[in-house]
């Protein structure tokens, strides 16, 4: 398995993978015309093309035996540059009276566009048939989510000093987002489905502009409302377990529609960047040892052509990464070449 970024051939496949994502994925709605830009949008950053706020780069998991699309993620540069970018924060108000002998805080919702300018890890998806137990061996989510950090950190200076993901809220059996039913639907005339669309095609703005400015008193949502603020999908918990490892924390905002929480850092704080170092590339000859569990996780210090993958031993204490000859055709590298390199079992 590999990642590389999307290429213009792929839009058949992205497009069978926006139909798999399911309710309350927003960024990608299965929308030809939609995705065939973003596809172009992504050739342009990996090529350099675009303004440097406006990179949003699109990386694809592939099977390289069947040449299969596994799954997906991304890293927009700067979100909130060519729409708003909202979110409710999650916020304290104390009420007081000395008269009464009363103090109470109460939770409140504002609405706001702190993240403006900031890095977004999005698009998370892999394919069923490539998640789960029988699958672990390879560690395909895994890979998907952290290779972003050691693109991030390869290409340091293209990012700003913050990072943030959105993650999915939670929807009942009928796919119904509690959250959505009790506050956003009062002020959209949609169903969640519709909205969440809208937003997808970058519609947001407009959405957002709808929706109540002034704080709202969590006390006045239903129970089932307030219950969503901050939890996640079932499907997303790897997910956020896998940001959360890396050090990104909650800090109050959530998403406007579903409550679904945004964890955010420093992008020199997380882990994988600070862990990840380069390596000078050598080759052995003879086939990859199998190993149970991967560990290592390598990455391209060029951007176009940008490879990662797993590899089977980490460097030597000279900083010198051995590969197996497919290892290093599959990460498109020859002797003397550079690698990033993680450890991805080093804690703290
Ligand atoms: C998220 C992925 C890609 C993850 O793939 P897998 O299901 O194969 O993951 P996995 O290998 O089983 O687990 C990945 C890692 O999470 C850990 N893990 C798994 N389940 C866990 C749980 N319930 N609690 C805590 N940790 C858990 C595992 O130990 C593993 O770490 P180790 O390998 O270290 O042991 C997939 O589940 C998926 O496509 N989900 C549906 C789509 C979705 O909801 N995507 C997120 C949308 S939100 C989004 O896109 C923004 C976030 C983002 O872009 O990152
Ligand atoms: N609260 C939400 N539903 N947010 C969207 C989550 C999905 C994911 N972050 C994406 O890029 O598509």
């Amino acid at each position: 398995m590999r990642i590389r970024p999307i290429a213009e051939g792929d839009l058949g496949e992205l497009q069978k993978i926006a139909r798999e994502t399911g309710v309350g994925f927003t960024s990608l709605p299965d929308n030809r015309e939609f995705l065939t830009a973003k596809i172009a949008a992504a050739v342009a950053a990996f090529e350099q093309r675009t303004p440097v706020d406006r990179r949003n780069y699109f990386f694809v998991l592939e099977d390289e035996e069947s040449g299969e699309l596994a799954g997906c993620c991304a890293i927009e540069g700067q979100v909130g540059r060519e729409v708003p970018f909202y979110h409710y924060r999650l916020g304290t108000l104390a009420h007081s009276s000395v008269q009464l002998d009363l103090h109470r805080t109460i939770d409140t919702l504002f609405l706001s566009s702190d993240h403006t300018g900031d890095a977004e890890v999005a698009s998370l998806f892999l394919r069923p048939g490539f998640r789960g137990k029988e699958r672990q061996h390879q560690r395909n989510g895994a890979l998907l989510s952290m290779m972003r950090w050691l693109f991030m950190a390869e290409f340091r200076d293209q990012f700003p000093d913050k990072v943030l993901a959105e993650m999915r809220g939670v929807f009942d059996e009928c796919g119904k987002s509690p959250f959505w039913e009790c506050l956003g639907s009062h002020f959209f005339p949609l169903d969640f489905d519709e909205a969440d669309r809208l937003t997808g095609l970058g519609q947001k703005s407009f959405i957002g502009e709808l929706m109540p400015k002034f704080p709202i008193y969590t006390p006045f949502l239903s129970d089932e409302a307030r219950a969503c603020i901050g939890q996640v999908h079932h499907h997303t918990r790897p997910a956020l377990a896998m940001l959360k490892k890396e050090g990104l924390r909650w800090e109050g905002f959530i998403d406007i529609f579903d409550g679904g929480p945004t964890v955010e850092a420093y992008i020199d704080d997380v882990r994988a960047v600070r862990k990840s170092r380069r390596c000078r590339v050598e080759i052995r000859s003879g086939s990859e040892a199998p190993s149970a569990r991967p560990r290592w996780l390598a990455a391209s210090t060029v951007m176009a052509d940008f490879r990662s993958a797993w590899v089977a031993h980490g460097p030597d204490e000279e900083g010198t990464l051995t590969l197996s000859e497919a290892e290093a055709q599959r990460l498109g590298v020859a002797a003397g070449d550079s690698l990033r390199v993680l450890d991805t079992e080093e804690t703290s």
